[in-house]
């Protein structure tokens, strides 16, 4: 037997695992890293995030990828230079971090990485029925490995198209798996670029279960920043929508588009919810001439407002539904009170910390999940390919010599 084979099966034994989780999201704010203690698998699944931190990319790294993000046509010599680089890069902040919190590489059992998304291409999107959904992340998990020396699980998202599903949200499996609860209903709702949410029935029925993503969440409103705030990354505390006035015409007009029509479970990105969207919504509505806070006011306004619409949705005729959020939205107070104004039958919305975990490490956390069950799991299955769910198992493992 190879020793990589060896040591992989010795680490899948293990009753304890040390799994770094990585994400980086549709933001492209940092590479998030959390370094996980899991143990059991399936519904037994346990873990502890014994160290978490986002390493910030700089504008360099922003500039790069943003020229091939979401983008329908790029330099594919670009895609390709990117695609190692990425993996080298997340290596060594890997190597970093892990240093200065003074772990050796050899305590950690596996890397499980997201990579970049680049594009996402669902068929509701591209509309093409010669193709099936699509979706594409870079930043090779061999380079990673090499670099971090770590072997490395990655590129979860093309098992779950390859077994019917549209490449994400891949949250549920994580969500169902850690946070079921059989004493109340809950609904975890990540917002990050993109927003999702899992519902989570107190039957822990997996037929019940579903997941979805909703639309805009931070998306659209740091592309305006980025744009005519210069040099801001994003709304901070909402310092600037806070100083507009919603547009009622432009919010009805940002609200009215096919995606939102479709029912659970769908997929998105900012390859639909981008500057371009937000331009075609005023020309409908003859709103160019609004101020830029005025603009923003509405941004977060219609991304609050149709999370809002999707938690109604999910929690229809139940009485006791509770509300967990993550992601960077949790952090803007604004669109946090808008969420809460329009959704009649909460009095809060509580954070995954009441849950145990992080709510800026939870998707990181979500991919240390899927690398042990890939690992250990398989015991007890999860899935409902009806809602968007196959029961499969998702990643392909980098050696690192
Ligand atoms: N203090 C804050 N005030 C307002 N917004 C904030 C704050 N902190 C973070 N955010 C928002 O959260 C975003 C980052 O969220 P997050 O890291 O969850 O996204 P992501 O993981 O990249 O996206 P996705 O989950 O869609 O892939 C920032 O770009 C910003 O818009
Ligand atoms: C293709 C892709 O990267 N999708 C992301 C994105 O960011 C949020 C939302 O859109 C979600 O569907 C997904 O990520 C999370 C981790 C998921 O799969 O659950």
């Amino acid at each position: 037997m190879h020793q990589h084979i060896e040591k992989l099966y010795l680490s899948a034994k293990k009753e304890r695992k040390l799994i770094i989780g990585l994400m980086s999201g549709t933001s492209l704010d940092g590479l998030d890293i959390a370094l996980c203690e899991v143990s059991g698998q399936g519904m037994d699944t346990h873990v502890e995030v014994l160290k978490f931190t986002t390493v910030d990319y700089d504008d360099d790294y922003k500039m790069r990828v943003k020229r091939v993000f979401a983008k329908r046509e790029c330099d594919l010599e670009e895609v390709t230079l990117l695609n190692p680089w990425i993996g080298q890069l997340h290596g060594e902040m890997v190597a970093k971090t892990l240093a200065s919190w003074g772990v050796a590489k050899e305590l950690v059992d596996v890397i499980a990485s997201h990579g970049q998304t680049i594009y996402h291409s669902p068929k509701n999107q591209h509309k093409r029925v010669e193709y099936g959904n699509a979706t594409l992340q870079i930043g090779d998990s061999d380079h990673l490995a090499v670099t971090a020396g770590i072997t490395t699980i990655a590129d979860f998202r093309q098992k779950h198209i390859a077994a019917g599903g549209e490449g994400a949200p891949l949250a549920v499996y994580g969500d169902y798996l850690y946070f079921t609860s059989t004493s109340e209903n809950r609904i975890l709702l990540n917002m990050g670029g993109i927003a999702n949410l899992t519902y989570l029935p107190k039957s822990a029925d997996a037929r019940a279960v579903f997941s979805s993503d909703i639309g805009p969440g931070n998306t659209i409103m740091d592309a305006y920043v980025q744009r005519y705030f210069a040099p801001l990354h994003y709304d901070k505390d909402a310092a600037i929508a806070a100083k507009g006035t919603v547009s009622e015409d432009l919010l009805a007009a940002l609200c009215d588009d096919a995606f939102f029509a479709l029912g659970f479970p769908k997929t998105t990105g900012p390859e639909v919810f981008n500057l371009d969207y937000l331009a075609a919504a005023q020309a409908r509505s003859n709103t160019q001439d609004l101020s830029h806070f005025d603009v923003m006011a509405t941004l977060v306004q219609f991304s609050g407002v149709m999370i809002a619409k999707a938690i109604n949705q999910c929690s229809e005729g139940l009485t006791d539904v509770a509300v967990y959020a993550s992601g960077g939205g949790v952090h803007n107070p604004l669109l946090m009170d808008i969420i809460l104004a329009n959704c009649s039958t909460l009095s809060e919305i509580k954070n995954t910390d009441s849950l145990g975990i992080n709510p800026d490490a939870k998707e990181a956390v979500l991919f240390a999940i899927l690398a042990n069950e890939c690992l250990s799991g398989g015991q007890q299955r999860f899935g409902n390919t009806e809602q968007g769910i196959p029961d499969i198992t998702m990643g392909k493992i980098s050696f690192s010599d």
